[in-house]
């Protein structure tokens, strides 16, 4: 794909160019992490060579065939920043080639800072300028919702996403996230989904996904309902790490989302990514979880 078309493709409205893709591949998105102990494992050296090749081979086996068989691809930043400028070239590679093959890519970097500051996130991850551009990011709002309304501005103007940290897979999460639970106003991660509500309102076209999405847990989707998130009415996608290595299955989510399953874009890393170093082996892991997830 040319430059020109590509740029001009990204400036459809993220929502609808994710909600395609879920339609035609099925609600699963393969996290790209590059861990020290999967890359002795795939024979690959721990160097940012390393990454690249196990980076592409994931990208080779999630795009190859007629079709992509995710919908996405989420490359974990932190695994490339690792290796200082060099992991990050091996990051750009895989979000160049991610774009010609024609699968999205979602930037798991869990960026948040004062306002100021978050336009150069924004400008790093979102804009057609950068290198590092993908069609969407992670956010933390825990800097306060209000300062990451401009990046969702920015995101939306190039036609990218963004994906906000309400409920995370992560058993500390509750900590912060249950906050105010049973009190006026509800738990922080209420609040996230309301505010994350409000913006795609104001966002979105009529009857499509805007761009903002929120993080939710696999492994916590059924605290979602206990604590009033109304994940059905947030109008965007919802990004659920946790399925596989970390023990959510595809019945609990289904269960656990109810109505908003339909949103849900399912990740699974290292429960995939162990299949390989062979594509055959990835092929066959990545369609085993397409079939568990009904996609
Ligand atoms: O709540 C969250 C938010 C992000 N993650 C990230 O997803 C993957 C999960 O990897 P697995 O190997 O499938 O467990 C990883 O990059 C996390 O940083 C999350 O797990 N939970």
């Amino acid at each position: 794909m040319s430059e020109e078309c590509a740029a001009r493709a990204s400036r459809t409205p993220f929502g609808r160019r994710l909600a395609d893709a879920m339609a035609a591949a099925g609600p699963l998105c393969l996290g790209v992490d590059p861990h020290p102990v999967l890359l002795r494992a795939w024979g690959l050296p721990d160097t940012a060579a390393g990454l690249e090749s196990f980076s592409l081979t994931a990208l080779e086996a999630a795009a190859g065939g007629e079709c992509p068989r995710v919908a996405a691809l989420k490359p974990q930043v932190a695994l490339y920043e690792r290796h200082g400028s060099a992991g990050f070239a091996a990051l750009e590679r895989l979000l160049s080639e991610a774009r010609a093959a024609g699968v999205l890519t979602i930037a798991d970097a869990k960026r948040g800072d004062i306002g100021s500051t978050m336009a150069g996130y924004a400008a790093a991850w979102l804009e057609d300028a950068s290198p590092l551009a993908a069609d969407a990011v992670t956010l933390s709002p825990y800097l306060g919702f209000g300062t990451l309304t401009a990046a969702a501005e920015t995101a939306h103007a190039a036609g990218r996403g963004v994906f906000v940290l309400a409920l995370t897979s992560n058993p500390e999460g509750r900590d912060v996230q249950h906050v105010g639970a049973g009190e006026e106003g509800g738990a922080v991660a209420r609040r996230i989904t309301e505010a994350a509500a409000e913006l795609n309102a104001r966002l979105a076209a009529p009857g499509e996904w805007g761009p903002v999405g929120l993080v939710v847990g696999a492994t916590v989707a059924e605290e979602a309902a206990r604590l009033g998130m109304r994940l059905e009415d947030v109008g965007g996608p919802l990004l659920a790490p946790g399925f596989g290595a970390q023990g959510a299955t595809a019945a609990g989510m289904r269960a656990g989302f109810g109505p908003a399953w339909p949103q849900v874009l399912a990740t699974s890393s290292r429960g995939i990514l162990a299949a390989g170093p062979t594509l055959a082996g990835l092929i066959a892991s990545l369609e085993q979880s397409r079939a568990d997830l009904g996609g």
